[in-house]
């Protein structure tokens, strides 16, 4: 696996997906960045991580032709892959939140930003963009965020957290197959945060209602259960989960 290391660009997931439109590269390389400028998340937010103690990174894979309706495997694939390597490292109380956010003791350390070239109806390459925050110890209001270092109360070596990510992630892409789509949401279902608890849930209007998630369709909707046991699939555009 190439690591193609930076000290700062815009983004890791721009900066490879440049690179692939000017160059063949090989499958599973990674660009590292100490610092991004611009770095980008879900649903048009920013990224913001303190440069150098951070990890920001992007893996490129190709993909034999992924129907595109697997795309969520991918995502649950990733999250998972991620939540193995951080076990090992002991980190205490992880979960996934949905999509695809990795909680440890209810509090945000990692964001996940998969870019996929479509071709026709399938996925042929992706771009997996990750960070992770490890040594940052300060994150300006925003209390529900957290790192490895302030969890663990010890710094980390930001290269052997990547190579166990890689490790983890090269497993998990390398196997990844739709017959394995059931076990795989099993797994993400045992992770998943809040599931089955009385949960807070917010419109793009503001507007919050009660529910219980009982977990995620094949297409990466959150599947809710309201009063009246009224069953609701929203996608991540339609509803935010509080708490
Ligand atoms: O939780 C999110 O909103 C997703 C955040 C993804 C951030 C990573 S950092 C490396 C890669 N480059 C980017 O610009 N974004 C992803």
């Amino acid at each position: 696996m190439e690591i193609i290391k930076l000290n700062a660009t815009n983004s890791t997931n721009t900066y490879l997906k440049n690179l692939i439109k000017e160059k063949p590269i090989a499958d599973l390389s990674c660009v590292w960045a100490l610092s991004q400028t611009q770095g980008r998340g879900q649903q048009g937010a920013s990224w913001v991580a303190e440069p150098g103690k951070n990890l920001t990174f992007s893996v490129f894979k190709k993909f034999d032709q992924l129907p595109s309706e697997y795309h969520f495997l991918l995502n649950m694939e990733v999250s998972l892959a991620i939540f193995r390597a951080l076990k090992k490292l002991y980190i205490p109380d992880l979960a996934v939140k949905w999509a695809n956010d990795i909680l440890s003791a209810k509090k945000k350390i990692c964001g996940i930003l998969i870019e996929n070239t479509l071709h026709k109806e399938y996925i042929t390459a992706s771009v997996i963009g990750i960070g992770l925050n490890v040594n940052q110890l300060f994150f300006n209001d925003l209390p529900n965020v957290s790192s490895l270092q302030k969890i663990m109360g010890h710094p980390f070596d930001l290269e052997e957290v990547l190579l166990l990510i890689l490790h983890e992630l090269e497993a998990a892409l390398l196997s990844l197959s739709p017959t394995r789509f059931e076990e795989v949401l099993d797994e993400y279902h045992m992770h998943l945060f809040r599931k089955d608890k009385p949960s807070t849930f917010e419109y793009p209007d503001g507007q919050r209602f009660m529910g219980y998630i009982r977990g995620v369709s094949h297409n990466g909707q959150l599947q809710v259960e309201q009063e009246d046991a009224l069953m609701s699939s929203f996608s991540l555009k339609e509803v935010k989960l509080l708490y």
